[in-house]
């Protein structure tokens, strides 16, 4: 008999469990910092010669640090000897090496932020460059396995860099201080360097162990903060639909619920960090007595002066908090491993897309009709359907020299070793991940490019999954062909899966069986269900999403395609072309479609998608707008629900649901 298996709830605990237990060891997270941090230092121009700038002048503020030790001990032997020309010399020597430190001092904390804020920009860069690179950041969204990536990307990021190198610095200003504080203190008196010995391990000791639980605490208050701070975007964002449905009570509920997660887990924090003071603040305090009780018996019987005690206290001091560095960093240093974590997991994520792509590639390349036996031959498998930002043959905007420079290449072969360990170990993490990812025994659907990049559209046996983690069959064997200049419609019930179709079709889903063959995404031009509005001006919402910059559409031709979609009087309405508006608020539904439709007729594709996006318009401005489609020769494929929809198309697919068949014929007067 089979045990039962677990409640869904049980086994989410039991995961996050697991997930906690894995976020507090040490190696792991020593592997994923040094994978996040090294490629600046490889791969970035002037990094290394940055680094060692700071580090000199780090080692000549060290060695300011003795000199000031010794004058310091001078003048309070001076003190003790009322030696008023010796004191005054120390006072002027001391003037004399501040004002020659200052600049030292000062230029040290510059370089270092410096140095901060430059490796930030080089990540962001290069992690955003991954994002919009083969639509990751639509992957991310679709599969929800990497929460809230904006906040990973601007503020994990930004703490990592600035983060990393703070404690780089600490760690090796306090070994160059503790060699040179330890040679102090051992000279004055050994006893008092072996009781400091044993006094900065038991502390790191018994911090690490208090504080560990602070690590994972720290990872669910990003988390929780990000979630908190999402909602109240959503809000924004939806601001008119709530107000209709008067939906504020549910919305504060869950606002206030996220905001209560995110106080609860703060408040655990909260009671760690005090426990871990009980310790921290009675371990400080007895620094101050604890070299004096030493050293003072020493003192008393006029074996050393009173300044060499300061300078033992002063010494013991330096080399304790040297040790210390864990003690007294123990809540900042919890904070960053989470960090950490959370930046590894989005560069996880991207390291597995580009590895899957890689893979898919190396295996049509030994294998050219591994994915469609029954293909046309002699066609270029360049695009692999994940979506590359250009999928013209022999195209790919991560080649490898770009991999190169940007240290993915170091990423991927660490994602694949992580898959091995995966496959051959019992290593949770790597399994979480790969099943995150979708991992090994995917199967993908085989996207081609025409050749010579006509507008003719091959679907066979096409069947589509979904992207979720339960990979649902939507349709099944699903083929047609769509010559140039065609204009099919795809109908069918709510939820069958006919915008699902479009998605396979531009490569945005990929899971399933069967081949597509189409035109590159360069000459196609998808007009969504939801209309979209970039941030920007009137502008650059018509020649979307060509940047600004490479368009060569004149104002003549904007104000064309404006009027032929009867709205030529908006840039009077709304301040002219160049004006920046939250166009997604103050257009209405019907006129976003209708500008999207310009934003067509300006970027004039061999092959239209549309799906619904005409369901917001009056009969005669949709007749306007397909007649004109047809007379411009262009081809597409249509999704609606509307029966005036089939006289401006010549098939008819009627998609079936899993096991159905799917009808397709021939439009001729009177279907619907
Ligand atoms: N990201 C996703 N993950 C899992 N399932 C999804 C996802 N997006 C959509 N679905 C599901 O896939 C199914 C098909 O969705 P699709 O949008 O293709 O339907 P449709 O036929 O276009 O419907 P409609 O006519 O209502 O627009 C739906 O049941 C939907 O819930």
């Amino acid at each position: 008999m089979h045990p039962a298996a677990p409640s869904p709830d049980l086994e989410t605990d039991l995961r996050e469990q697991a997930l906690a237990k894995q976020r507090q060891d040490p190696r792991r997270l020593w592997a994923l910092f040094w994978s996040i941090a090294r490629p600046y230092w490889r791969y970035a121009p002037g990094a290394r010669a940055s680094i060692a700038w700071v580090v000199f002048l780090g080692l000549v503020r060290s060695g300011l640090s003795v000199i000031f030790s010794y004058i310091s001990r001078d003048f309070w032997t001076a003190l003790q000897k009322k030696d008023v020309a010796m004191f005054w010399r120390q006072i002027t020597m001391f003037s004399v090496v501040l004002l020659c430190a200052l600049p030292i001092l000062v230029w040290y904390g510059y370089a270092k932020d410096r140095l901060a804020l430059t490796w930030r920009k080089w990540h962001t860069e290069k992690i955003l460059g991954d994002y919009f690179a083969k639509r990751t950041y639509y992957e991310i969204d679709q599969r929800g396995t990497v929460d809230n990536p904006d906040q990973r990307i601007a503020e994990d990021v930004k703490a990592f860099t600035s983060t990393s190198l703070m404690f780089f610095m600490s760690v090796l200003m306090s070994c160059i201080d503790l060699v040179n504080f330890s040679i102090i203190l051992f000279r004055i008196y050994p006893k008092l360097f072996i009781v400091l010995g044993f006094y900065s391990t038991f502390g790191t000791v018994v911090a690490t162990l208090i504080g560990r639980r602070m690590i994972n605490l720290n990872f669910l208050q990003l988390r929780k903060e990000a979630d908190f701070r999402y909602s109240l975007i959503r809000i924004r964002e939806n601001a008119e639909s709530i107000a209709f449905y008067s939906g504020e009570g549910r919305e504060k509920v869950e606002t206030e619920r996220r905001f209560d997660s995110a106080v609860l887990n703060q408040l655990d924090l909260i009671v760690w960090t005090r426990n871990l003071a009980f310790f921290t603040t009675s371990y400080a305090y007895l620094i101050q007595i604890l070299p004096l009780s030493i050293i003072a018996p020493l003192y008393f019987t006029g074996a050393i002066e009173l300044g060499v005690v300061s300078q033992s206290q002063q010494a013991f001091h330096h080399v304790l908090e040297d040790l210390s560095l864990i003690v007294n960093e123990f809540d900042r240093l919890s904070q960053f491993s989470a960090g950490i974590d959370r930046l590894g997991e989005l560069e996880e994520f991207i390291y597995a897309r580009f590895a899957e792509g890689e893979d898919r590639r190396s295996k049509n390349a030994k294998d050219p009709d591994s994915f469609d036996k029954g293909g046309v031959p002699g066609l270029d498998d360049s695009d692999d359907g994940s979506g590359g930002m250009d999928d013209s043959p022999g195209v790919d905007v991560h080649d490898a020299g770009f991999a190169k420079m940007y240290g993915r290449a170091d990423g991927i072969a660490r994602y694949r070793k992580l898959r091995e360990k995966a496959t051959s170990a019992d290593d949770e993490f790597a399994h979480d991940l790969l099943l995150a990812e979708g991992g090994a025994g995917d199967v993908h659907i085989s996207t081609k490019i025409t050749p010579n990049g006509e507008s003719k559209v091959v679907v066979k046996n096409l069947t589509l999954m979904t992207p979720d983690k339960h990979h649902r069959v939507l349709f099944e064997d699903l083929s047609f062909t769509l010559e140039p200049g065609q204009r099919l419609l795809i109908v069918g019930p709510s939820g069958t899966g006919k915008s699902s179709a479009l998605r396979a079709l531009a490569g945005l889903w990929n899971r399933g069986r069967g081949s597509v063959m189409r035109p590159p995404l360069s000459s196609m031009f998808f007009l969504p269900q939801r209309p979209y509005c970039t941030l920007g001006s009137l502008r650059e919402q018509l020649v979307y999403p060509t940047p600004l910059h490479e368009s060569s559409a004149t104002e003549e031709e904007l104000i064309a395609a404006l009027e032929l979609v009867n709205l030529e009087k908006l840039p009077g309405r709304m301040g002219g072309f160049d004006e920046f508006r939250d166009w997604s608020t103050v257009l209405s539904l019907g006129e976003q479609q209708r500008l999207a439709f310009a934003r067509l007729t300006i970027g004039r594709p061999q092959l239209a998608i549309l799906d619904e996006c005409s369901s917001a318009l009056d009969v005669a401005s949709e007749e306007r707008l397909y007649s004109h489609l047809r007379e411009s020769g262009i081809g597409y494929i249509s999704v609606g629900h509307r029966p005036s929809l089939f006289q401006y198309h010549d098939i008819v697919l009627r998609l079936g649901a899993p096991g159905a068949a799917h009808d397709i014929e021939p439009i001729g007067p009177g279907s619907s």
